[in-house]
């Protein structure tokens, strides 16, 4: 599979979603992060600004939910018009019965992990995914700098999707950059989030095409991706 950049609007003019999402055209999905201000100490946008942004762009929506409850919010998201719902590992009830209800709406379900929660423990749920996020900084804020500490376990979750024999998409979110991308997709991630380093950027979507070639090439010397 081709590598897939996607620019998160946190980083973006929120008076302004539908100019800046027009600003990133060309990347693969825009980047939408949901918060609560109880699982993460922010708050940001909810189901209504889902709606107005899916009406905005044709570009599809990879909403990052980060909120307690996802087992009942997360379905109206996908009413909302989401192409992708991630949830957190550390908020679902139900994960497994939470992912069957997303793909059965329509959407790509997809579970996120913390800096702290292993992969390890949730190996026998990923059939159940379309889609793993591994946090690269902990959840709540854009411009972070990137936690190396995470790439042994970006390496570690590639060899179960691998050891598995699934077609699943391995994310990585928080302070990808032209710095960092390579390092990710050496390690095995394949959809990249990045939020600063391309609405922090003076042509936004020259960033996203800079990026995409970083990873695209990292990626083709990447071990890991012999046959992907
Ligand atoms: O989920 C997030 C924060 O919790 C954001 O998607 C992420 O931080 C993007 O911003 P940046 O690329 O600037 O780190
Ligand atoms: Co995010």
């Amino acid at each position: 599979m081709a590598v897939q950049i996607n620019p998160s609007i946190l980083s973006a003019d929120f008076a302004r979603l539908a100019e800046e999402a027009e600003a990133v055209k060309g990347a693969d999905w825009l980047h939408v992060d949901v918060m609560d201000n109880h699982f993460v100490p922010n708050l940001t946008l909810g189901v209504p600004v889902v709606e107005s942004l899916r009406r905005a762009t044709d570009t599809p929506l990879d909403l990052h939910l980060m909120i307690e409850d996802p087992d009942r919010w997360a379905p109206q998201y996908v009413e909302a018009g989401a192409g992708s719902v991630t949830f957190h590992a550390e908020a679902a009830a139900a994960p497994v019965r939470l992912a069957r209800e997303i793909r059965a709406k329509g959407a790509r379900a997809s579970m996120a992990l913390r800096p702290a929660t292993p992969i390890e423990a949730y190996e026998d749920l990923l059939p159940e995914l379309d889609m793993v996020l591994i946090m690269t900084v902990e959840p709540g804020f854009g411009g972070q700098a990137f936690l190396d500490v995470m790439l042994p376990k970006i390496r570690r979750t590639r060899e179960l999707i691998s050891r598995h024999g699934l077609q699943m998409w391995l994310q990585v979110d928080g302070g990808v950059s032209a710095s960092t991308i390579e390092r990710c997709a050496e390690a095995g991630a394949d959809v990249f989030v990045a939020g600063s380093a391309v609405y922090g950027a003076d042509d936004p979507a020259e960033a996203v095409r800079g990026l995409r070639e970083q990873a695209t090439a990292a990626t083709a010397a990447a071990p890991w991706a012999c046959g992907h």
